[in-house]
């Protein structure tokens, strides 16, 4: 756990970089610290490990005033990422992961098991650990550096735009295969970031910061997103703000629409019935096992409906999926939905564009 109370830093020069700031971090989770460049994510975040002194104000880590704290000691017990990560050039990647471990004065063996271990863990192929930093990219470098900051397993990491040097798709992994790996290891986190899609994806709560490190809003993305709490944050948060609500709202959370249904051997005037029912003109052909069929228009009926009749569905989704993807995939769809299956392809329904509107109110 990581407390905030009242904390203001106030630089030499006059500048106050962060004011009045409070918040806390509980165990095990990722808090974002997000806004415009300059407005105090780094020296907030610096403050944790007395990299920076706060002027005044108390934090804590797991209940510690991070002041009557040796300096050493505090940041042992605290892993650092940082975007240019550091990392000695002229050391292979297993000394690099090694370097605190072999700090706190573990046996070779321990450390090399401890290496190895972590080498699998974010992602490296084992023979990465013999080279050079030169000898990696960008992504497997941010590897290395996540690696190191794991290797003395801290209860804290603390992260600055760790993933900020890749490109976006590399980002993507990366932020992909680091929620994979908190999910199992339950460290504390603050993150920094300018990215406000990074802030979304990553943080299990987001403090957004403006000028002068005031804080604006701080809350679970999807609470943020609904209700900014002032026009700064709606604006931070941008034109896209919808979208990014919806990429965060499973399709689960939106009742599927039941549909018009119908089972192959149904003749024509029924189908046509059932269309008009559901005020569509064509049918969703489901086996008597409710798997999906497909789907016709009445028009293209002839007697009875067959399995010859079905043509695919172009747009499909699962429970899972988000609303944005279903939103996604609605947009080519000829005749306006989505349908919904389950794992085996079983029918559950049909999502609209109304659904997914309606699910944003
Ligand atoms: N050593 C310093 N002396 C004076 N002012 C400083 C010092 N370090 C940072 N600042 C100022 O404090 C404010 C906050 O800086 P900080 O680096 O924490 O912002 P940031 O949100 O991390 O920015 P960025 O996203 O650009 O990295 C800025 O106005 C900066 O110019």
């Amino acid at each position: 756990m990581i407390t905030f109370e009242q904390v203001v830093k106030r630089y030499p020069d006059g500048t106050v970089a962060v004011d009045d700031l409070s918040f806390e971090v509980p165990e095990g989770e990722i808090l974002v610290l997000v806004g415009p460049s300059g407005c105090g994510k780094t020296t907030s975040m610096r403050m944790i490990n007395r990299m920076i002194e706060p002027t005044s104000g108390l934090i804590r880590v797991d209940g510690r005033d991070v002041m009557a704290t040796d300096p050493a000691e505090l940041r042992r017990g605290i892993g650092y990422v940082i975007q240019q990560i550091g990392l000695f050039p002229h050391r292979s990647v297993a000394d690099n992961i090694g370097t605190v471990p072999r700090l706190l004065g573990w046996q070779q063996d321990r450390t090399d098991e401890r290496v190895e271990e972590l080498v699998e863990v974010v992602g490296l192929r084992a023979e990465l650990a013999e080279r050079y930093p030169h000898q990696l990219s960008g992504g497997q470098r941010q590897r290395v550096g996540v690696a190191r900051a794991l290797a003395a397993d801290p209860p804290v990491l603390l992260m600055d735009e760790p993933f900020g040097a890749v490109d976006p798709i590399v980002r993507g992994h990366l932020q992909e295969e680091f929620l994979r790996l908190q999910a199992e290891v339950r460290k504390t986190i603050v993150f920094v970031t300018h990215d406000i899609d990074e802030a979304i994806v990553m943080g299990d709560r987001i403090a957004i910061l403006a000028e002068g490190g005031v804080l604006q809003q701080l809350d679970t993305p999807v609470k943020i997103l609904a209700r900014p709490a002032n026009a700064f944050v709606e604006e931070f948060l941008g034109a896209e703000r919808e979208l990014r609500r919806l990429a965060l709202i499973p399709v689960s959370e939106v009742t599927a629409d039941r549909g018009p249904v119908v089972r192959p051997g149904t003749d024509t005037d029924e189908a046509t019935r059932i269309a008009a029912a559901a005020g569509t003109d064509w049918i969703a052909i489901v086996d008597g096992d409710n798997t999906v069929a497909g789907w016709s228009y009445v028009t293209d009926l002839n007697g009875v409906v067959g399995a010859s009749d079905a043509r695919p569905f172009a747009a499909t989704v699962l429970a899972g999926d988000s609303l944005r993807t279903a939103l996604d995939v609605l947009v080519a769809s000829p005749n306006g939905v989505a349908v919904r299956v389950g794992p085996s392809g079983s029918y559950e329904g049909l999502v609209t564009r109304e659904l997914v509107t309606e699910a944003l109110r």
